[in-house]
C-alpha cells in the first residue's frame, strides 16, 4: 500500500528543504492535509493527516530538530528510521518516508486507529489471560522476525504498543525510549524493562527482548510490572536479584506463572526462546490464533 510518491519535480515551498526519502520518494508538507492531533511527545506532536494524491490516512509525526539536538538523539533518530522503514511485519508500524524542513523532522507512520495500549490497560487495570497471551504472541512473532533481521531491543512496553483497527498489536517505537514523554503514572517507568545485563551495562544481546516481553506479559496480567519500587535502586536490585514474585490478587494461572518464570531469567542464553514461547501450554490454549484479541 505504497503511498503516492512526488513524481515529476513541483515548486518546493520556500522554506522547505529538498524533502529526504526513505524509499527515494520525495515528500513535502504539501503532499498533506493534516487533521486532529493524535498524541503528544517529549520531541513534538502526532497528527492524523491524509496524503492528497492516494487518499491514504496516515499518522505524521512532527519532531523539532532544536529539542532532538538538545538532547542528541538526532543520530538516534537516523539509525532507527534507517531500520523501521526496512520492516515489513502486521505487529511493526510501518514508517513510509520522512522529510525535514527549517525547524523540524517529519515522519510518515502508518495510522494506529485504536490508539495506544496503555491507556488501555490503565482503563482495564489488568487484561484477561487470553487477551494477554494474545498480544504476548503477536509480539513473540514480531520479535522473531525482527531477530532474523538481526535488528533488537525493540523497547517493547506499553508505551511504545499501539493497537490498530482490527485490535492488532503494532509496536511503534523508533528506539524512543527518551521519546516517551513521562507518559506513565511513574517517571522512571523505563527502569523497570530494563534487564540485569543492561542495568548492570555489560554487553547485551536479542535476549534482551525475551526478557522485556516477560515485564509486559507480567504487566498484561497484574496491572503492574514484577521489580517496580518507589526508588530506582530498589527496583535495580529487584531486577539484578529476579525478585519475582506472584501476588495473590488477580488470579493467575500456574501456566501463565511458568512461562513469566522461564522468560525472567538473569542468564540471558538460558532466557526461553521466542519459538518455544509460541509453542508453550499458556500461550497454545489461549492466545487467538489471529494476533487479534476479539473481546
Ligand atoms: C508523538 C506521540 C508519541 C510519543 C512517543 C511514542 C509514540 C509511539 C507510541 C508516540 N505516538 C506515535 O508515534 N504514534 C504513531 C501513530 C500513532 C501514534 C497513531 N495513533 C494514535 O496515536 C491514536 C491515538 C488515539 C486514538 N483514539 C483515542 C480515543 N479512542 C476512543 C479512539 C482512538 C487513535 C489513534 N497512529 N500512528
Amino acid at each position: 500500500m505504497g503511498i503516492a510518491p512526488e513524481t515529476q519535480p513541483q515548486q518546493q515551498p520556500k522554506d522547505s528543504s529538498e524533502g529526504a526519502a526513505v524509499d527515494q520518494k520525495r515528500w513535502t508538507l504539501n503532499d498533506f492535509d493534516i487533521g486532529k492531533p493524535l498524541g503528544r511527545g517529549k520531541f513534538g506532536h502526532v497528527y492524523l493527516a491524509r496524503e492528497k494524491r492516494s487518499n491514504h490516512i496516515v499518522a505524521l509525526k512532527v519532531l523539532f530538530k532544536n529539542q532532538l539536538k538538545q538532547s542528541q538523539v538526532e543520530h538516534q533518530l537516523r539509525r532507527e528510521v534507517e531500520i523501521q522503514s526496512h520492516l515489513r511485519h502486521p505487529n511493526i508500524l510501518r514508517l513510509y518516508g520522512y522529510f525535514y524542513d527549517q525547524k523540524r523532522v517529519y515522519l510518515i507512520l502508518e495510522y494506529a486507529a485504536k490508539g495506544e495500549l496503555y491507556k488501555e490497560l490503565q482503563k482495564c487495570k489488568y487484561f484477561s489471560e487470553r487477551r494477554a497471551a494474545t498480544y504476548v504472541a503477536s509480539l513473540a512473532r514480531a520479535l522473531i522476525y525482527c531477530h532474523g533481521k538481526h535488528v533488537m531491543h525493540r523497547d517493547i512496553k506499553p508505551e511504545n504498543l499501539l493497537v490498530g483497527a482490527q485490535g492488532e498489536l503494532k509496536i511503534a517505537d523508533f528506539g524512543w525510549s527518551v521519546h516517551t514523554f513521562n507518559r506513565r503514572r511513574t517517571m522512571c517507568g523505563t527502569l523497570d524493562y530494563l534487564p540485569p545485563e543492561m542495568v548492570e551495562s555489560v554487553e547485551h544481546d536479542a535476549n534482551v527482548d525475551i526478557w522485556s516481553l516477560g515485564i509486559l506479559c507480567y504487566e498484561f496480567l497484574y496491572g503492574v510490572p514484577p521489580f517496580e519500587a518507589k526508588e530506582h535502586s530498589d527496583t535495580y536490585r529487584r531486577i539484578i536479584q529476579v525478585d519475582l514474585k506472584f501476588p495473590s490478587r488477580p488470579v493467575v494461572s500456574s501456566a501463565a506463572k511458568d512461562l513469566i518464570t522461564q522468560m525472567l531469567v538473569k542468564d540471558s542464553s538460558q532466557r526461553l526462546p521466542l519459538k518455544k514461547l509460541l509453542e508453550h501450554p499458556w500461550i497454545v490454549q489461549n492466545a487467538d490464533p489471529s494476533g487479534v484479541y476479539r473481546g
